[in-house]
């Protein structure tokens, strides 16, 4: 179970303020939520902050008030047992892919989680199976397609047993037969999946939809009221860009309070 406890994230303003002092921005919050559904979906435009409240899940990003906890874990006390229970799939795979081979790769991720050398081959190799991979687990990764590798990073988080998976645009970069591949995967974990989309296909099957917009929760629920409320903020954008053409996709009407601070 995932609670967000009046969290917040703030940041300093990029430059200093006239009087020499950096500017605090909010980024998020405060978000008050309890996360006990298998399939979470997070939705918003660009720079609402879903981001941000994906990394807060497993302690990428600590509140800056409030607080975030799993099954009880603190992420601000307790981050490596945090990092432990709830796994991270980044959009991009070569931000988490580092070794020369996938086998090496995923045993990596098992080095780290404490597995004895010994058995970390064939466990290495049975993470890449579960993902299709495993006529390639000695290959080079260069020579692996995008969605290739990111399947390699989902077996490198799947070889560590997170009791959550946290994914964070995990099929923004793929073609829609690797898109496919990747949801049928994360449709068939045992494990609770919340996962950061633009996908409204992907967030349509969700058991719950939160909506960010501004760094606010603004909806909540069920997916189809929550696409819904998303649609209808989408389309209030789009008459702003009408409207106001030279500002930008998301600056017209529904600003990010970054934005606003930051302007
Ligand atoms: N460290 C930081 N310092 C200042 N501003 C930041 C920082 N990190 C993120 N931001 C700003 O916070 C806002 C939210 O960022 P975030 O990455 O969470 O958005 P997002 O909804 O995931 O966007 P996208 O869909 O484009 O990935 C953006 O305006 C971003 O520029």
């Amino acid at each position: 179970m995932i609670e967000l406890d009046g969290a917040v994230v703030t940041a300093y303003a990029p430059g200093e303020t006239r009087r020499g002092a950096e500017r605090v921005v909010t980024l998020l919050g405060p978000v008050t939520a309890t996360l006990t559904e298998r399939r979470v979906a997070v939705v918003g435009a660009n720079g609402s902050g879903k981001s941000t409240l994906a990394r807060l899940l497993n302690g990428l990003t600590l509140p800056s008030a409030g607080a975030v906890r799993v099954d009880g874990l603190d992420t601000a006390r307790d981050g490596a047992a945090v990092r432990r229970r709830v796994g991270f799939l980044f959009t991009d795979p070569d931000a988490q892919v580092v070794m020369p081979t996938p086998v090496e790769d995923v045993a990596l991720s098992l080095r780290r989680l404490g597995v004895p050398a010994r058995e970390r081959d064939a466990r290495a190799r049975e993470a890449l199976a579960r993902v299709g991979l495993e006529s390639r687990a000695d290959l080079p990764v260069r020579a692996l397609s995008g969605g290739q590798r990111q399947l390699l990073a989902l077996a490198a988080v799947l070889a560590t047993e997170p009791a959550v998976l946290v994914c964070d645009e995990p099929t923004t970069l793929l073609d829609l037969r690797w898109r496919r591949v990747v949801d049928a995967l994360l449709a068939d974990l045992p494990q609770q999946v919340v996962q950061v989309t633009h996908d409204l296909d992907a967030a349509a099957r969700a058991d719950r939809v939160l909506v960010v917009d501004g760094g606010l929760v603004v909806h909540d629920g069920a997916p189809g009221p929550a696409l819904e409320a998303y649609r209808a903020l989408m389309a209030v954008d789009d008459a702003a860009e009408v409207v106001t053409p030279a500002r930008g996709r998301h600056t017209g009407v529904t600003t990010s309070r970054a934005e606003d601070d930051l302007a």
